[in-house]
């Protein structure tokens, strides 16, 4: 297991708000080193006041009795796969290592049409149906703009589809993926839990980006790094009032780029309580961003990628999450095979039928 952490990461924080081949080669250098970067929030689509009243009808939401968030159950025949309620404990992320699952409750939105969810939506979401459907647009634009960067960055030549490779891959138009808008909140406990008990256990995540969007004095988020200690992340590690916003790399980004771009294991631990005061609650939103479901996870054309795969060699591959697949024709999993894999493994949904 990686030590307890010592001193935070300094991420690189990037203005990809008039975008040129010097940013894409930064956005592309920080994903590669860190696999996280915060893209600084200006004049990129996703307004602060936005993510303030997406927060809003989060909490909204999780202080509503359990009565109501259980009629959108993930385990009800109605939400569809990985969508709806999780209650505590229903996702342990690191089961090797958890002896309970995660600390926390989440509500997973699948993808909409034409503004309208595709899943029953408890009383206090439906408010904001429209208000979700908008952030959930601007938030998967942004993630294809942050792609279209690294295609830049990768040099996939334009007869290939050049900047675009990524985000066609990523165009709703053409097909179902399984991006999902979770909102998440992590309970205060009232006694110490026990040495394996987390918010949120070690993992990468599965999709090619996500958006993860945080509260000031909320932290807890930390990554594994190279050296294979923990650091925690700044919830904004900037002297703006409104924070970056934290961009990290999943498997399927990974596979693609044979581990060039790194899929960081993370996890979220319980803040350290001060003397005499309860533990604080957590919310944070993630936008996890999937290829369209049929996409194959076969390496991109990048001399990039390909250098860096024979540079490192079959037996060096490098260490990222669950990703860098060798790109050989068995491992072309499409992303839709990938997801349901890592799912199985992390859910307690026994009363759930498979697909
Ligand atoms: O709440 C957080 O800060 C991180 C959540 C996370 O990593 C996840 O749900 O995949
Ligand atoms: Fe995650």
């Amino acid at each position: 297991m990686a030590a307890v952490a010592t001193s935070s990461t300094d991420l690189p924080v990037i203005d990809i708000s008039s975008p040129s081949p010097e940013t894409a080669r930064d956005i592309l250098d920080a994903a590669s080193t860190f696999g996280f970067v915060f893209v600084k929030n200006h004049d990129i689509g996703v307004p602060p006041a936005d993510i303030q009243a997406m927060f809003d009808l989060s909490r909204t939401f999780f202080q509503s009795p359990t009565e109501v968030k259980a009629t959108c159950s993930i385990n009800s025949s109605t939400s569809g796969k990985n969508r709806g309620w999780l209650s505590m404990h229903t996702e342990t992320l690191d089961p090797a290592h958890q002896q309970r699952g995660d600390f926390k409750e989440a509500f997973n939105i699948g993808e909409f049409s034409s503004g309208k969810a595709n899943q029953p939506l408890p009383a206090p979401l439906v408010e904001g149906e429209y208000r979700i459907s908008q952030f959930i647009d601007q938030c998967h634009d942004l993630c294809n703009k942050i792609m279209d960067l690294f295609a830049a960055g990768l040099e996939i030549p334009s007869a290939e589809g050049g900047d675009k490779w990524f985000s066609d891959r990523h165009d709703k138009t053409k097909g179902p993926s399984g991006s999902i808008l979770r909102l998440l909140y992590y309970p205060s406990v009232p006694s110490p839990p026990e040495q394996t008990d987390i918010r949120a256990g070690a993992h990468s995540d599965y999709g090619s980006v996500t958006l993860l969007f945080q509260l000031p004095s909320q932290p807890g988020l930390e990554i594994l790094t190279t050296s294979n200690e923990w650091a925690p992340v700044p919830v904004n590690p900037t002297s703006d009032p409104n924070p970056p916003i934290l961009v990290n790399i999943g498997d399927a980004l990974s596979y693609w780029t044979n581990g060039l771009l790194r899929s960081t294991v993370h996890r979220v631990i319980f803040p350290q309580p001060e003397e005499g005061k309860s533990s604080e609650d957590r919310y944070s939103i993630a936008y996890f961003c999937h290829p369209l479901d049929e996409a194959r996870l076969v390496p991109v054309p990048s001399e990039k990628v390909k250098g860096f795969h024979s540079a490192e060699g079959e037996n060096q591959k490098r260490k990222v999450g669950y990703g860098g697949g060798t790109g050989d024709a068995d491992e072309a999993i499409t992303a839709r095979d990938h997801l349901n894999r890592r799912l199985a493994a992390t859910y307690d949904l026994s009363d759930v039928k498979a697909e």
